[in-house]
């Protein structure tokens, strides 16, 4: 199951580099003078392809900014972005929205599912509107890997079993969601806090789902996120800080990544803590109980949910290395 986004990666020049997307000495700067905000400062990054990689980082820290330029949803003021072999800073905008749409997927938290179509028109829509023809083996394996192949016919609010308009959007719009970034067979994919508005189950299905896509179909991933439960599912992990890369870890555990984000909270220049799954409990005070808690914020892990990746290696508990 490895060979369909590798081949789909290839691009039109049969090109396959190891680098999914990279930033060299990037800046980005909001406003003039006295207003003028630095929000990215001198990034240098590389972003491997068929890895998970996980954006974190104390708020107003740059992690939003850093995810659109990489992804060519903004402008940076100096340095360069590459998507592949593409170098995207010297795209002009008709370029850089072909190349969007040929090349990344998007999940973002609040999915953009149209309630109007189903399941299946939603996973399709961005290639109907592309004017290409969904890949229909592929399509049909995406569908298969996030659980909705008896689905497809169901809209959104159908999927949750009457799920009321203005609720928050049940795992069944995660999975969606998913398949219609994978559907297009993009060379990379970019969440923004994708779990952010689901309940703590449905989180965890959906990161289950993103941690599979890139073990069973060679997907690369690139999320940003507060939760360090979250990141617990990703290869690797950028620390960013003032606009700066300043830390990252490999496969770690949700405990070392809610550590990591405890250093920033001691640093008197990033007084915030870190997102946490106690931090919004009325009456949980720092520090917050155990991420293996089944009351943390992607709950318990099911060992009987398919869908799900097994804890030992990529669970909601962190890794057991
Ligand atoms: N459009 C904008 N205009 C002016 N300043 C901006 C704009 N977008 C972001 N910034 C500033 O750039 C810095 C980085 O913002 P960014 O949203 O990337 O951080 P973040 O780490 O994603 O924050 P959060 O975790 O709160 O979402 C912040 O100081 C922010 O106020």
């Amino acid at each position: 199951m490895t060979t369909a986004v590798a081949n789909a990666s290839t691009g039109g020049n049969g090109a396959l580099t190891a680098v999914a997307a990279s930033a060299r000495q990037v800046v980005k700067a909001y406003g003039v003078g006295e207003t003028r905000v630095v929000a990215l400062d001198r990034v240098d990054v590389d972003i491997a392809r068929g890895a998970f990689t996980a954006i974190m980082g104390p708020s107003g820290s740059g992690k939003s900014t850093l995810m659109h330029c990489l992804a060519g949803l903004d402008t940076v003021t100096e340095g360069h972005i590459s998507i592949g072999e593409h170098e995207i800073t010297r795209l002009k905008d008709k370029k850089l929205t072909q190349l969007r749409r040929d090349r990344i997927g998007f999940i973002f938290q609040a999915f953009n599912l149209l309630p109007t179509l189903n399941a299946y028109e939603n996973i399709t829509l961005p290639m109907d509107i592309a004017g290409r023809k969904p890949d229909r083996a592929w399509v049909e394996q995406v569908i298969g890997t996030v659980g909705l192949a008896d689905r497809l016919t169901h809209r959104p609010n159908q999927l949750s079993g009457g799920q009321q308009q203005g609720a928050p959007p049940s795992g069944s719009w995660g999975r969606v969601a998913v398949a219609r970034a994978l559907a297009a067979r993009p060379e990379i994919i970019f969440g923004d806090e994708p779990t952010g508005n689901l309940d703590s189950r449905a989180g965890a299905e959906l990161l289950g789902f993103l941690r599979r896509s890139v073990d069973e179909l060679g997907q690369t991933i690139v999320m940003v996120t507060h939760d360090p439960v979250a990141a617990a599912y990703a290869d690797r992990v950028l620390y960013l800080a003032d606009g700066r890369l300043v830390d990252e870890m490999h496969r770690p555990t949700a405990e070392q990544v809610l550590d990591r984000m405890r250093r920033f909270v001691g640093d008197a220049s990033h007084a915030q803590q870190p997102h946490t799954p106690e931090s919004h409990a009325p009456g949980h005070g720092y520090p917050p109980r155990s991420v293996d808690d089944p009351r943390s914020v992607s709950g318990p892990y099911s060992p009987d949910d398919p869908h799900i990746a097994a804890p030992g290696h990529h669970g909601t508990s962190g890794r057991a290395s």
